[in-house]
């Protein structure tokens, strides 16, 4: 993506010039209202309401995980999972959606419906429903954001592990999540992508790796000084 985007005539970013890696995670940070998520609507043709200038190859067919949950409120939770084969007038696959469910820590909520689960579960389903689609590239905006730290940490793990070999970006306010995961670390800012150097290691990293802890402190400093 190379270009500008305005919503109602208001500018949202200039000369953005975004190109990810094929097969591997880049991780998006920045302050709250640069524009992140109006990079992932472009990206996923989610563009009404956008003026984009510029010129954009959309990778086609994409799985995304918006930061609102977008639960249907009348489908149960299993229901929710199988939504897009649903919508695609697909088979649905309800052993794999019951190992999503499974892998996300709710399979005993399958039946219920959203309004009786918490906010991190909410996301977890639609976690569990991102995971279930089978797509070269995954947006993934904040998925991990309602989630307590030691379900975050197991959920960054199982994404990272059924993810592997997929291209992903991922939104992220949080410089440990962007350490452990990203191959590629972006901050955007007002007058551009400052690009920050991630470690080597494999995807998941471990919390505690020295490597981790350095790309940590590095990105917070520069989400404290971005220029
Ligand atoms: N529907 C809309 N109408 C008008 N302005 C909008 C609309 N949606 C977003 N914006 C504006 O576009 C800018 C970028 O929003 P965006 O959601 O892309 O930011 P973000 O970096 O993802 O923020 P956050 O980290 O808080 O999620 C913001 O200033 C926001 O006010």
């Amino acid at each position: 993506m190379t270009g500008s985007a305005a919503i109602d005539g208001t500018p949202i970013f200039s000369q953005l010039d975004l190109v990810l890696t094929p097969h591997s995670w880049t991780c998006l940070l920045g302050a709250s209202g640069v524009g992140k998520s109006t990079v992932l609507r472009l990206f996923a043709g989610l563009a009404e309401g956008i003026t984009f200038n510029g010129s954009l190859s959309k990778p086609g067919c994409v799985a995304m995980m918006a930061q609102q949950d977008l639960l249907m409120p009348w489908l149960s939770v299993m229901d929710n999972v199988l939504l897009g084969a649903s919508l695609r007038g697909e088979r649905a696959d309800k052993p794999r959606a019951r190992d999503r469910l499974e892998q996300v820590g709710l399979a005993d909520h399958a039946d219920k419906l959203p309004a009786a689960l918490s906010g991190g579960q909410r996301q977890r389903v639609a976690l569990a429903r991102t995971l279930m689609e089978d797509r070269a590239v995954v947006l993934l905006d904040e998925p991990f954001s309602a989630l307590d730290a030691l379900t975050r940490a197991q959920m960054q793990e199982l994404t990272a592990e059924l993810l592997a070999g997929r291209t992903v970006l991922l939104v992220t306010h949080d410089p440990n999540e962007a350490a452990r995961l990203g191959q590629t670390i972006l901050i955007m800012t007002p007058t551009g992508l400052v690009d920050i150097a991630a470690p080597t290691s494999p995807i998941p990293r471990d919390i505690h790796a020295a490597d981790v802890l350095r790309a940590q402190a590095d990105l917070f400093d520069h989400l404290r000084r971005p220029t």
